[in-house]
């Protein structure tokens, strides 16, 4: 039987949340990191331990058939590649940033200029929509002290928190894109090695789902649950149920994350009483 090969990130910011969905999954991984090529026991799917900034052409070659990277790498070097799920974890943005005390208004004041970067493609893709010419300079880390020390004017690199711009002196110009982690693919795959893929993404909507969702338990009076139920969108109707206790029942229902709090608090307001709120594992619709 044929096996999907997986990339994933050998060690970084990527690694762990990429186990951990393969994990959650249910795939058992056989070995730990100091291997780079090992087994699931339990699926047919491979796992390479690689440097994320090498996945895009391992895709491309068609040594890997699939691989966990920030999407801020397709538009870097894989723009051919597929993005097959969005992850939601490993958030950031790709931005311009120049010193705090910078009067320029525009990328347009950028003309001239140099500009550090590690993602020299997706910074002049910028430029050029822009009709900016700059003057590119390649770094591959630490690109935020590049102004202080006088090698660029400016820099284009990854921000999450801003913490790494506020911290050298620097603020943030331009949005470029936002990016996550995805799950991308080789353009070509097999028919069966689709199938597998398939199956894949079947159990992370599942762990996807269920890690936006949470189960929750009320009891109501009787004559509140109308209204109760009216405020729930849960998968289908909610469960009732009676409680030992005359005219109260018990009503059970799945409420998403972002969601959540507004609607505890219409429940609490339309007579809601002893609510429960439990994670879920798995949820297939
Ligand atoms: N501060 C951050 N917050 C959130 N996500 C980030 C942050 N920095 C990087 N990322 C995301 O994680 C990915 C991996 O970043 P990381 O710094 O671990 O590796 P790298 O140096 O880009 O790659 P390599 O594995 O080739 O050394 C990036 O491509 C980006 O999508
Ligand atoms: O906005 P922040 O939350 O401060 O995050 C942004 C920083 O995080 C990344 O660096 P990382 O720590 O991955 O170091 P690296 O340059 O060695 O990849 C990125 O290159 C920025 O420097
Ligand atoms: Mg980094």
């Amino acid at each position: 039987m044929e096996k999907l090969r997986i990339a994933i990130q050998k060690s970084g910011r990527l690694n762990e949340e990429s186990l951990k969905i393969l994990k959650d999954c249910g795939i058992s991984i056989n070995n730990g990191r100091d291997q780079l090529k090992v087994d699931a026991s339990n699926f047919p799917l491979e796992i390479y331990y690689l440097r994320n900034g090498d996945i895009p052409q391992y895709l491309r070659d068609g040594i890997a058939d699939l691989a966990i990277l920030g999407e801020n790498l397709l538009h870097e070097k894989g723009e051919d590649l597929i993005i097959q799920k969005r992850l939601g974890f490993s958030k950031c943005k790709v931005s311009l940033a120049i010193p705090k005390q910078s009067e320029m208004k525009s990328v347009k004041d950028l003309e001239g200029k140099q500009i550090a970067t590690s993602y020299p493609n997706t910074l002049q893709k910028y430029l050029d929509k822009h009709s900016v010419k700059a003057n590119i300079h390649l770094i591959t880390g630490s690109v935020e002290i590049a102004p202080n020390i006088g090698l660029a004017d400016a820099i284009c690199d990854i921000v999450s928190s801003g913490s790494t711009l506020f911290k050298n002196n620097l603020k943030e110009s331009d949005v470029i894109l936002n990016s996550e982690a995805v799950l991308a693919s080789s353009p070509s795959l097999t028919a069966e090695k689709q199938h597998i893929l398939d199956k894949l993404l079947f159990r992370i909507d599942a762990v996807l789902r269920a890690e936006n969702s949470k189960y929750v338990l009320l009891n109501a009076p009787n004559d509140k649950l109308d209204e109760i139920i009216k405020i729930l969108p849960g998968m289908k109707s909610p469960t009732v149920m009676p409680l030992a206790e005359t005219n109260w029942s018990s009503v059970h229902t799945v409420l998403q994350q972002e969601k959540f709090w507004e609607i505890i608090d219409e429940l609490k307001s339309a007579g809601a009483e002893s609510i429960l709120v439990s994670p879920i594992e798995k949820m297939i619709l």
